[in-house]
């Protein structure tokens, strides 16, 4: 889901999670019931369900609940998330008794209106975990006509709000009212309108001088470019209450994109901007600002906040045996992934290099591994300026966006954006891409869409490959001459060896994955298949009955000695394959 320029509906918590709410009152009371319990954030709810249910069905119960819209429910049940919504609750083996992992996907942002009384409307969107503080350098920094912010007073209730209280404690119930009262030039009363709240500023004295600048930032940026060692760096210079450096490998130059992205997150975190939690995802992702204030620029996710990693904010439990959230991927690799991605999205004029500037042929937004150390992360264990507090993780650069794939219908998407991420999630066999893994961007008039949340790419099995896009119109529409001359070009050796030299050496069952599923693309592309005809093969129809490609893969296991090397096996395959594909009419 996109975090910038939505508006949103809040949501009551309290209403989805009162124990009891779907117990007996809105579940279905067949013979074929079973009672299942749902945890969030330490709550657990008793929910009764059909095992012949479908998921979609069962979140849909959770999504609907009071007419609240709690946004794309996430549910995990051992270890493993239900994303299949055609899939029966069956198919994932939940059955009586059984407890499931609800993760509650909120929406980060309030549109505020303020109306002035000049009849001027002013609309900001606030992230609930900003404070008052914030809202009053909003309306201070608007326009000159607005008041100084020294003068400003919120009340709630009566009450009057501190700086430091969070939109998120204030949103909480849906009928407060806030008034935003200046001392001298201006009263401001605000509202609930519907779900939102409307500011109405009543400006005695709209000519007041604002004496409220913007603190000039020095543009010095001083993180390091890299080390040796990969120690982390954790003296503490004598002013600064973070640490930002890039993970580099000796010999390897970082591109002028990924200096000026991890410069201008420094240059934020330096200004003294914290970090901000998203609340949506089922991990911790972390906006960045720039050093005004006024602008994301990237998007941290660290690897010990993984879901089921250790310090996990979602309340998901730990893996028991290090698999994550889908099969054939470890926990605490998701930055890794999402940094493959990236080198693994070749420009359509060549490979991938860090020193390439170009925008890649699926346009994955540049990432870089990067160690951060701030106070905003999650420490569930306490916080100090010390390595242990130190985190690894991605660094993504913010898109603009107006949205995910989720909250618009396909119809609207051009053929080749959609396209383009078929080649790249059939290419790295994408366990997780759904529709809100796909921003939706604008270049010009143009729609893009831009691809993220790449952290269960190049998994180790095709179990959980799974992709929205297949089910779209475009991806019934054959290839372009110039798209087939990319796939063309692609070589899964290469990109293991690219891998390698940036750091990361693929373990056999994910190179053996790369190598089958590039192999495919590439044979489809050739034969003249759509994406939907391919990427049919690579997923599975339903939880338990093994995909075309999972099929190939058992027969030529079987058809080769064991010990046979890797060039052998991948002949069997790709004969197996040719002989699949032959038979498939176009
Ligand atoms: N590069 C980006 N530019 C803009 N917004 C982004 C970017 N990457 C992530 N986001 C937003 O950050 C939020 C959380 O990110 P994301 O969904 O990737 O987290 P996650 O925990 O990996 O999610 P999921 O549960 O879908 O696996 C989402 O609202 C997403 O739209």
């Amino acid at each position: 889901m996109s975090s910038a320029g939505v508006a949103i509906s809040p949501v009551h918590q309290e209403a989805v999670l009162s124990p009891g709410y779907f117990h007996g009152r809105s579940g279905p009371c067949s013979s074929e019931s079973i009672l299942i319990y749902l945890t969030v954030s330490g709550t657990v709810i008793p929910m009764r369900v059909l095992a012949s249910e479908s998921i979609a069905s069962v979140k849909l119960r959770i999504q609907s609940c009071k007419g609240f819209v709690v946004k794309k429910p996430k549910l995990v049940f051992g270890g493993r998330e239900l994303a299949r919504n055609d899939s029966l609750v069956r198919d994932y083996g939940v059955t009586d008794g059984n407890v499931l992992h609800l993760v509650l996907r909120l929406s980060d942002l309030r549109l505020i209106t303020v109306k002035t009384a000049c009849g001027k409307d002013l609309e900001f969107h606030v992230e609930r975990c900003r404070n008052i503080a914030y809202v009053k350098q909003q309306i201070a920094r608007k326009g000159e006509d607005f008041p100084d912010l020294k003068d400003q007073e919120l009340i709630c209730n009566g009450e009057e709000l501190e700086d430091q209280r969070l939109i998120d404690d204030i949103c909480e119930n849906s009928d407060a009212v806030i008034h935003l009262l200046v001392r001298k030039s201006a009263k401001i009363r605000a509202k609930p309108i519907e779900k939102e709240f409307e500011l109405s500023i009543v400006a005695s004295n709209v000519n007041e001088r604002r004496d409220y600048d913007e603190e000039e930032v020095d543009g010095e940026n001083q993180w390091s470019n890299g080390s040796e060692d990969l120690s982390v760096t954790t003296r503490k210079p004598p002013d600064r209450d973070f640490c930002l450096e890039p993970v580099i490998f000796p010999n390897i130059k970082l591109s002028s994109v990924i200096r000026d992205l991890i410069g201008s997150t420094f240059d934020g975190l330096e200004s003294g901007n914290r970090p901000i939690r998203s609340s949506e995802g089922s991990g911790g992702a972390y906006f960045m600002e720039d050093s005004s204030g006024h602008k994301f620029v990237a998007v941290f996710k660290p690897i010990d906040e993984e879901p089921m990693a250790v310090n996990n904010p979602r309340g998901l439990p730990l893996s028991s045996d290090g698999e994550g959230l889908k099969r054939g991927t470890r926990v605490g690799e998701g930055a890794l992934r999402e940094v493959a991605t990236y080198i693994l999205d070749h420009p359509r004029s060549g490979r991938r290099s860090f020193a390439r500037e170009e925008k890649g042929f699926a346009g994955v937004p540049p990432t870089a591994m990067v160690r951060c150390l701030h106070e905003a992360f999650n420490h569930p264990d306490g916080y100090q300026f010390s390595a242990k507090n130190v985190k690894i993780g991605s660094l993504q650069m913010f898109m603009k966006n107006t949205g995910s794939c989720e909250d618009i219908g396909p119809r609207a998407f051009p053929v080749e954006e959609v396209h383009k991420i078929s080649v790249l999630d059939m290419r790295l066999a994408n366990a997780d891409r759904h529709a809100g893994n796909i921003l939706v961007g604008k270049e010009g008039d143009r729609t893009v869409l831009i691809p993220i949340d790449h952290g269960y790419c190049l998994p180790e099995n095709f179990e959980d490959c799974t992709f929205d896009w297949l089910y779209w119109p475009q991806a019934r529409e054959p290839f372009s001459p110039e798209t087939i001359d990319y796939i063309r070009s692609l070589d899964a050796e290469e990109d293991i060896a690219l891998l390698k030299f940036y750091g990361w050496n693929l373990s056999h069952e994910c190179a053996r994955v790369l190598r089958v599923s590039t192999m495919l693309l590439k044979k489809g592309a050739e034969r003249g298949l759509t994406p939907f005809a391919i990427g049919s093969i690579m997923c599975r129809e339903t939880v338990n009955k093994d995909s075309v490609i999972e099929n190939i893969i058992h027969e030529a296991m079987d058809s080769v000695l064991p010990g046979t090397s890797e060039a052998t096996f991948l002949e069997s395959v790709s004969q197996i394959m040719d002989h699949h594909l032959d038979g498939l009419t176009i």
